[in-house]
């Protein structure tokens, strides 16, 4: 269904703390109250990669707080259950969040939840129930090498359903230098688009090169028994601010 459609079956898809949205220099605003931000993963809580036919997913063990996210402008810690792409049908855009009106070729979702909540699914009927670490990616000559243990994996995952063992992986060595970040509140960018999400997007992208975007692209919507259909352009384009700050902490 086509993101304007989802809210005849989704009523949140139209509220008012929708995601993704534009982050422009002139409407961000410095909050000195702002920590930095802390990941502490272990790397044996991962578990798989998978396609599910929207995206390709890492889950990692969330059983207790293993990997876990704090600091920056959450109250507590959060923990990591599974890490996701976005990416487009060319290096031009492929980005849920625009900067200055830069699309750039895809975003990784690193979703953590609060364990105040019972469980996952509990946390994002709640407005702090979830923590999303979004890292921009940006097609280069250097890519980052760190990428490649997950673009290995593809050709195991080609078709909808399918997933393979993914052990032992600290998805924090994904991470670019600086930690510097804007926040702000809004939703989970896929249906039902629930408003429980504190994004933190980090300003700095990590480079991919095109060959592993194209890699991304290899993967098929569709399971392995049905016609091949690229899994390309599983972003949702950008959604009024209404009246939201976006901050940024000390630089
Ligand atoms: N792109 S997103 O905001 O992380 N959206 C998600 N939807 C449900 C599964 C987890 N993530
Ligand atoms: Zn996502």
């Amino acid at each position: 269904m086509r993101p304007d459609q989802w809210h005849k079956n989704y009523p949140f898809a139209k509220g008012r703390h929708q995601s993704p949205i534009e982050i422009n220099n002139k409407e961000v605003h410095y909050d000195s109250s702002l920590l930095p931000w802390f990941a502490s993963y272990d790397p044996g809580a991962a578990k798989t990669i998978l396609n599910n036919g929207k995206t390709c997913r890492v889950v990692f063990d969330d059983s207790f707080d293993r990997s876990v996210l704090r600091g920056g402008p959450l109250p507590g810690v959060y923990r990591l259950r599974q890490l996701h792409f976005h990416w487009g049908s060319s290096d031009d855009h492929g980005s849920e969040h625009v900067v200055n009106g830069v699309r750039y070729a895809g975003e990784l979702h690193l979703l953590h939840w609060n364990p105040k909540y019972s469980n996952y699914l509990d946390a994002k009927r709640r407005t702090d129930g979830i923590a999303v670490l979004a890292i921009f990616l940006q097609v280069g000559e250097t890519p980052k090498a760190e990428m490649k243990r997950i673009l290995e994996e593809i050709n195991a995952i080609k078709t909808k359903g399918k997933n393979a063992p993914f052990p032992n992986f600290d998805p924090s060595i994904l991470f670019p230098k600086s930690h510097d970040y804007w926040t702000y509140h809004g939703s989970v960018t896929t249906p039902p688009c629930e408003e429980c999400v504190t994004w933190i997007i980090l300003r700095e992208p990590i480079i991919v090169s095109s060959d592993q975007m194209a890699k991304l692209r290899s993967l098929s919507k569709n399971a392995e028994n049905e016609p091949d259909h690229p899994l390309v352009d599983n972003w949702r384009p950008t959604q009024p601010r209404y009246f939201r700050m976006i901050s940024y902490p000390e630089r």
